[in-house]
């Protein structure tokens, strides 16, 4: 357990005490939070220390969305992207005019047979890529008995529904703006755990997916797994062009380094060695020249490349900003999924295009909650988020709700340390323009925290990107800019936060260390500084040990701890 969560010491007698503090923390909040939006209409924060006085600390790679657009050297249709299709992506996407340094080399190679290992910083444009290349690649058609029928063309697996509803929400972006518009279920479908967001039932999803095969279907493992298991005619794995794994590293488990072994293989796994299973055979029988009697292969990798076009071997791309070399081992010399005579990596250059983001880290302390010993102060005009525009909007209250887990939560004790909450309220009342995360440890309770920070007035919810229109508002373009009159603060644990990208936000916040270790944290403060905006990630730990071991991780990414301003 995150050292975040209270000492076994924690008593619910000790909670009236708590509940005091918290109502009266709550109160001073509310009115801090109240001045505050007052004054954020004029945005320009005042600061106590001239910025001409503060020494410039350079923040991270200080390249901006210009960066990736300096260094385009061509436009969507010259990398093979049908042009009525270029031109439904700038209608649906008006921002996005050129492709990015990644996209450039991927798209024609997503439209190509390689497998590909693609590897960049977060938000830099890899999973919007792929999107683009999967859409225009030609459609798997099965010559059946009695004429033609569509396939499943590409299986995209990511690791949880959230991103699975982000990446069908720009499809159905694009999709909407087409001339004529195609009929979303045939362009692409959604396989998740649960309920989807129509609402249908797994035999349903079964059923429409064996009436009308999508040209792209996106899922999760374990999803995939269950359907594969329960149906096997619904999805044909034998029949696939290409199969994608985005957050590759995350999704599949393999044995560290320390030699621990892994108890299950997991369900990406699982699939990934049943439909690379005849891959893998050929990888174990290599081609032996003498019983090549007629001389047909001048060399192992023309003999393997045969073989899998002979036998439609669906090309593999798999994705991460995060590849560790024991991970890579792991692909090439153990999975036998990939074709290594017929493979492409791209990885991008390392800092190009980066946004602006802070590390800060907070303490908590018996005297108050305290910046990091050691944060650099930074100018005052390269920390702001600047708002332009406010938006006015009221705080969605839930009365039945709030009664419900008042009385539920009355009866056990908080897990959470109400000192690193009622920092996180504060800095989110005083910094935060539209949206921030809470990113809090996998072990913690969502639904809870929300509650204490809701009793703390943060207008805070969990992050789900499937609630109506209040989820699809989170994906839609805005901007970190954006200044609303009711700020958001969307909690989540680790596992539902890699690859989602919220426009607006500018803040993250995280409780504790995250339990992903160094990739767990670039992943996590990924969320922010993405194609190039500026952002904040913020860590609020309990101690000076976990100050420092927080400290470490930030070095070893090439960062340093920068002072949050409303902190000492
Ligand atoms: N060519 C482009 N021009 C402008 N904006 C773009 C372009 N390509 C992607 N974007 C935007 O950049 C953001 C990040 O894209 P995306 O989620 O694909 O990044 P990513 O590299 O997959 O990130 P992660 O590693 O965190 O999953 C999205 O909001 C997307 O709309």
């Amino acid at each position: 357990m995150s050292s975040l969560l209270l000492p076994s010491t924690w008593q619910w007698t000790r909670q009236p005490a708590a509940c005091r503090r918290a109502w009266s923390v709550a109160t001073s909040l509310q009115r801090t939070i109240r001045t505050h939006r007052a004054s954020t209409k004029l945005v320009d924060r005042q600061s106590s220390v001239p910025a001409a006085e503060v020494p410039k600390v350079k923040l991270s790679a200080g390249n901006a969305q210009e960066s990736y657009l300096e260094t385009r050297k061509s436009s969507f249709a010259a990398l093979g992207l049908d042009s009525r299709f270029v031109k439904a992506l700038q209608t649906a996407f008006s921002k996005v005019v050129e492709p990015t340094g990644v996209q450039e080399r991927l798209i024609p190679e997503v439209l190509g047979d390689k497998d590909i290992l693609l590897k960049d910083i977060t938000g830099s444009g890899k999973s919007f890529g792929l999107i683009l290349g999967l859409l225009n690649k030609p459609r798997k058609v099965l010559h059946v008995a009695g004429g033609k029928k569509r396939a499943v063309t590409t299986l995209f697996v990511v690791p949880h529904r959230d991103l699975a509803f982000q990446l069908l929400h720009w499809i159905e972006r694009l999709t909407s703006v087409m001339r004529p518009s195609p009929p979303l279920r045939s362009i692409v479908q959604v396989l998740v755990r649960g309920s989807d967001a129509a609402g249908a039932s797994r035999a349903e999803r079964i059923a429409e997916l064996k009436k009308t095969p999508p040209h792209i279907l996106i899922c999760t493992p374990q999803a995939l797994k269950e359907v594969y298991e329960e149906d096997k005619t619904a999805l044909k794995l034998d029949t696939l062009s290409t199969v994608v794994v985005d957050e590759v590293d995350y999704l599949v488990d393999i044995d560290d380094k320390n030699r621990r072994k892994i108890k299950h293989p997991g369900p990406t796994r699982e699939m990934l060695d049943v439909i690379y299973a005849r891959r893998k055979e050929l990888c174990e029988n290599q081609y032996d020249p003498s019983e090549d009697e007629e001389g047909q292969y001048e060399s192992v990798a023309e003999w393997r490349n045969e073989k899998e076009r002979e036998e439609e071997i669906p090309q593999l791309i798999l994705s991460s900003a995060t590849l560790k070399v024991h991970f890579k081992n792991f692909l090439f010399t153990e999975s036998g999924w990939l074709n290594s005579y017929n493979l492409v990596k791209i990885s991008g250059d390392k800092k190009s295009g980066a946004g602006r983001i802070m590390h800060s880290i907070l303490v908590t302390t018996e005297n108050g909650v305290k910046n990091i010993e050691g944060a650099v102060q930074i100018a005052r005009e390269e920390e702001e988020i600047r708002g332009m525009e406010a938006e006015e909007e009221e705080a969605e209250e839930d009365e039945a709700g709030n009664e419900y887990f008042n009385a539920k939560y009355r009866k056990t004790p908080s897990p959470f340390d109400p000192s690193g909450m009622e920092a996180i309220a504060t800095a989110f009342a005083l910094d935060v323009p539209s949206i921030a995360l809470l990113v809090i440890p996998s072990s913690a309770p969502v639904h809870r925290a929300v509650h204490e920070l809701r009793e703390l007035g943060v207008n805070a919810e969990i992050l789900d990107l499937l609630v109506g229109k209040k989820g699809q508002a989170y994906l839609m373009s805005g901007d970190v800019e954006k200044i609303r009159a009711n700020p958001r603060l969307l909690v989540a644990t680790v596992a539902t936060t890699r690859g989602v990208d919220l426009p607006e936000l500018s803040h993250v916040f995280m409780l504790g260390m995250g339990d992903g270790g160094r990739d767990g944290y670039v992943h996590v403060a990924g969320r922010v500084g993405r194609f190039g905006r500026a952002g904040k990630v913020i860590s609020v730990v309990s101690d000076q040990n976990e100050a420092v071991r927080m400290n470490r991780l930030l070095a070893t990414i090439g960062e340093q701890p920068v002072l949050f301003q409303h902190f000492d």
